[in-house]
């Protein structure tokens, strides 16, 4: 496979750091070590506790996660920092691959990519959070030429990203927008959002990306698959949610899914890669219009298991909007859309008919993304498949560190 990678000896090496052994860097350790002839060389691994690092590589064994366990090391990001640094030189390159969804982590991208260090993540927080943090990502990136690479933050391993970067890199243009947030208290819980977008006058001519739409969420589509199938009874709200948990699709925190940051931040991530939207969300996902599905007598419970715990107290909630759906006939399906033209980023809880795509053609943990634009103008074009879960998401990690070789 290397080979028609066109991976050879001659290709450089890469020193590569993984910060977070969760379930997707753990598996991302996995996919590294079956690559072979390989150019990687993994000379770190840390979780919150500890930390393994070699300058010429660790050649993790079967068991590194007891090797890590014991090293008697403790996390430290700047010393990385300093390391990595000192590895970038001519015929060898040094990159940060961030498993965690810690803002901490995310903060230091920056400093890291002007060292000359590349950032490889499916953490979303970075690119999510408030625009300052993004254009020193930005400004970093273009000044040492270190490359900052994130597919995984949306729809896992599938190419979302990089589809959306070749439409606008092509000239799928996206309209110059004139942007104004208004905010109004939350009724869910969550925040409340208007954001509405007036098209320019002026607007450049030419091909338009106009609308991008879908099921965003791994977690949200698992839970509504097997919960809203259009027929009378069927599974507790709470259950199908311990085991999208289970499963590993859910963030550390099930509570991030289900208040809709996770798909916010999503949204928000698309956005800032359609040149006229970058700074329509100033301070990130927050200000993206969020219907939270969190009871509001679980807000802000800190642990996930005692969250997980208490769901059950309000599954007659949730079985009420079932029955009001299945009365239209329809199902509950969490969307997302980012409408370019109509100047809406929104994220909410809708009622599809039976028949319509979102109802009839996803499963597991499937996302569904649509990109409208001038060029696929009749009928837009589609990405599906599983947008959660270690293994594709590791994937998606992995693709980003083959484009950088
Ligand atoms: N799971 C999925 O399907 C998808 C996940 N993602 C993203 O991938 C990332 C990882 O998710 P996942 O593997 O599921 O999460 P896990 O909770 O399984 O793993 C997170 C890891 O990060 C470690 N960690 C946390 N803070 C630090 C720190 N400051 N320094 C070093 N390590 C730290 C944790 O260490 P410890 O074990 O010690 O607590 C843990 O090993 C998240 O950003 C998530 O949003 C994106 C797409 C899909
Ligand atoms: N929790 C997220 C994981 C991927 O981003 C999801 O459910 O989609
Ligand atoms: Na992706």
């Amino acid at each position: 496979m290397a080979h028609l990678l066109g991976i050879t000896s001659t290709t450089k090496t890469f020193r590569v750091a993984i910060v977070g052994v969760g379930l997707v860097g753990a598996e991302l350790v996995k996919q590294l070590q079956a690559l072979q002839p390989s150019p990687f060389r993994i000379v770190s691994l840390s979780s919150s506790k500890s930390l393994l690092y070699h300058p010429d590589g660790l050649s993790p064994s079967e068991d590194w996660k007891t090797e890590l366990a014991s090293s008697g090391r403790r996390p430290d990001l700047h010393f990385l920092l300093r390391e990595l640094a000192a590895l970038v030189k001519p015929g060898q390159e040094a990159v940060l691959v961030d498993n965690t969804s810690a803002n901490e982590v995310a903060a230091l991208y920056p400093s890291f990519l002007r060292l000359g260090v590349h950032v490889v993540t499916p953490n979303k927080k970075a690119f999510s959070a408030g625009l300052e943090l993004y254009e020193q990502i930005l400004g970093a990136s273009l000044e040492s030429g270190a490359r900052f690479l994130n597919e995984a933050t949306v729809g896992a391993g599938l190419p979302v990203i990089s589809t959306l970067k070749d439409l606008v890199a092509t000239g799928d243009k996206v309209r110059s927008l004139s942007v104004s947030v208004f905010l109004s208290p939350a009724d869910s819980g969550g925040w409340e959002g208007w954001l509405s977008v007036c098209a320019d006058a002026d607007a450049e001519r030419g091909a338009q990306v106009t609308k991008i739409e879908g099921v965003f969420s791994g977690t949200m589509s698992y839970i509504f698959n097997e919960f809203s199938t259009g027929k009378e009874g069927g599974p507790n709200f709470s259950s199908v949610v311990s085991v999208a948990r289970e499963k590993g699709y859910t963030e550390p925190h099930p509570a991030d899914d289900l208040n809709g940051a996770d798909v916010a931040r999503k949204l928000t991530i698309l956005s800032r890669l359609i040149p006229s939207l970058r700074s329509a969300l100033p301070d990130g996902y927050q200000f993206v219009s969020t219907k939270s599905l969190i009871p509001p007598a679980l807000e802000g419970i800190e642990s996930g298991d005692e969250f997980i715990r208490r769901l059950p107290e309000f599954d007659a909630q949730f079985d009420q909007l079932r029955a009001d759906a299945i009365k239209e006939g329809k199902v509950l399906r969490y969307a997302g859309v980012v409408d370019v033209q109509n100047g809406v980023i929104k994220a909410d809880l809708e009622k599809y008919p039976a028949t319509h795509p979102f109802a009839t053609a996803l499963g597991g943990s499937d996302n569904i993304i649509m990109f409208h634009t001038e060029r696929y103008g009749a009928r837009p074009l589609v990405v599906q498949g599983a947008g959660a879960g270690a293994a594709v998401t590791a994937m998606g990690v992995m693709s980003d560190l083959l484009k950088l070789v």
